[in-house]
């Protein structure tokens, strides 16, 4: 499968067109807007969230509740675009207006994509970066995974993501809930998060950072349970599951690492104390007494859960500025100050479902076929007694 996404953050709308989506998958608009409703909430974010109510609009690909294998185009509706016609329609203006234009901005944020992209596009106004380096564009990423999630869904895989850190504060979770378990939990949560305790301290940091004009970051940890061995290869760089989702991760606005199992701390033990070691029974098969690598091998999974952490860094925009440089004047400025969010960790971590999620079903498909469900459940079946004879 392969999508690719349109819109700006104060446009109309947010397009996605995905192709390769397998025909007879049952997929209602309730499925996608469930998960657009959940990247919504999470303590921390700013007014924007109280303006916009994401709901799909299937256009194409999907009649009568189930995928024709015809590419599926979906599209998400910005209500803020009412306040910002005048500024962002598709339609000429003079030198004159533009320059008047009060919502111009000419004074990059430190940590955003402003002056990087002004400078290799061209754009004296820097909002054409903004536009689309905005993370609203997630919104129908999050539309892709909730498609992805159904394909999973279907043969038996699973996902959940919750917030292990924020601001420098742990949610303590040692392993041991179920997949529903950890959604149900994450669900009540305010940063959905598996820790109560945690959860107070993490929103009071949130408040602080926000009473002080800054912001802060943390991490997140998406679990998938169900996967078979083998979804990726060993035998070419762009073949390696593992590292096409660490490329996923990194590719959501603001994170900058990834980590699968027990990760970096793997630098600091022995290889006795990080390999998991194989078992086998004439039940399950093959299987693992441990899982440090975080289900992955060579590139492959190893059939236990998938284990993955990304760190996202504090949000860009800050309520009291960074020095910047106007870049009219070239005078030192205080950056632009935009509306902003003070912590979108939690909104984040639905994100990262979303974008594993997309990795996970794209090699599923690859090695199971990607015509028809039906098709696919017999291949995925005769897979499975094949793997547990092996
Ligand atoms: C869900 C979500 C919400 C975000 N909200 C904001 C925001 O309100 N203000 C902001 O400056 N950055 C926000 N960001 C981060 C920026 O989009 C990001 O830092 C920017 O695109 C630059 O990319 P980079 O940080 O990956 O280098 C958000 C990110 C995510 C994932
Ligand atoms: C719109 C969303 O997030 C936006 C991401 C974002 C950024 O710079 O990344 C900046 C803010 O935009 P605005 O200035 O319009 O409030 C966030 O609200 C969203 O998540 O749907």
């Amino acid at each position: 499968m392969r999508y690719l996404t349109a819109g700006e953050s104060h446009g109309p709308q947010l397009t996605t067109i995905i192709e390769g989506v397998p025909a007879g998958l049952e997929l209602l608009a309730e499925d996608i807007d469930k998960e657009l409703a959940r990247r919504q909430k999470g303590y921390g974010r700013g007014r924007r969230m109280q303006i916009e109510k994401d709901r799909v609009q299937i256009l194409s690909g999907v009649r009568h509740g189930k995928t024709t294998g015809a590419p599926v185009a979906l599209v998400v509706e910005n209500k803020d675009w009412t306040h910002w016609k005048n500024y962002m329609g598709a339609e000429p203006v003079t030198e004159e207006q533009e320059k008047n234009m009060k919502r111009t901005i000419s004074r990059p944020r430190p940590g955003h994509a402003d002056l990087n992209g002004a400078i290799k596009y061209g754009h004296r106004d820097m909002r054409n970066v903004l536009e689309r380096s905005s993370a609203r564009e997630t919104t129908v990423r999050v539309a892709v995974g909730a498609v992805a999630k159904k394909i999973l869904s279907e043969f038996g895989m699973e996902v959940a993501g919750h917030v292990r850190m924020i601001g420098g504060i742990e949610s303590d979770y040692e392993g041991g809930l179920s997949i529903k378990q950890i959604q149900e939990q994450t669900e009540a949560s305010q940063v959905r998060c598996l820790d109560k305790g945690a959860e107070e301290r993490m929103m009071k940091a949130i408040d602080d950072a926000k009473e002080n004009g800054d912001s802060i970051g943390g991490i997140v940890e998406v679990i998938v349970e169900g996967t078979p061995v083998g979804l990726g290869s060993h035998v070419h760089y762009d073949r390696k599951l593992d590292s096409r989702i660490a490329g996923a991760i990194v590719s959501i606005n603001a994170f900058k690492g990834v980590e699968f199992g027990i990760g970096f701390k793997a630098a600091e033990i022995p290889g006795s104390k990080v390999h998991d070691e194989i078992i086998w029974s004439e039940t399950e098969g093959y299987s693992r007494r441990t899982n440090n690598l975080g289900g992955f091998e060579g590139g492959m999974t190893t059939g236990m859960p998938i284990v993955v952490k990304g760190v996202m860094k504090p949000i860009p925009t800050l309520y009291k500025p960074l020095q910047s440089v106007d870049i009219e004047t070239k005078e030192p400025f205080a950056a632009s100050i935009e509306r902003s969010d003070s912590c979108a960790v939690p909104a984040a971590s639905v994100v990262a479902e979303s974008v594993v999620s997309w990795e996970v079903a794209c090699a599923f498909l690859e090695k199971f076929g990607n015509d028809r469900i039906e098709e696919i459940k017999e291949n995925y079946e005769r897979y499975q007694e094949y793997a547990k004879r092996f």
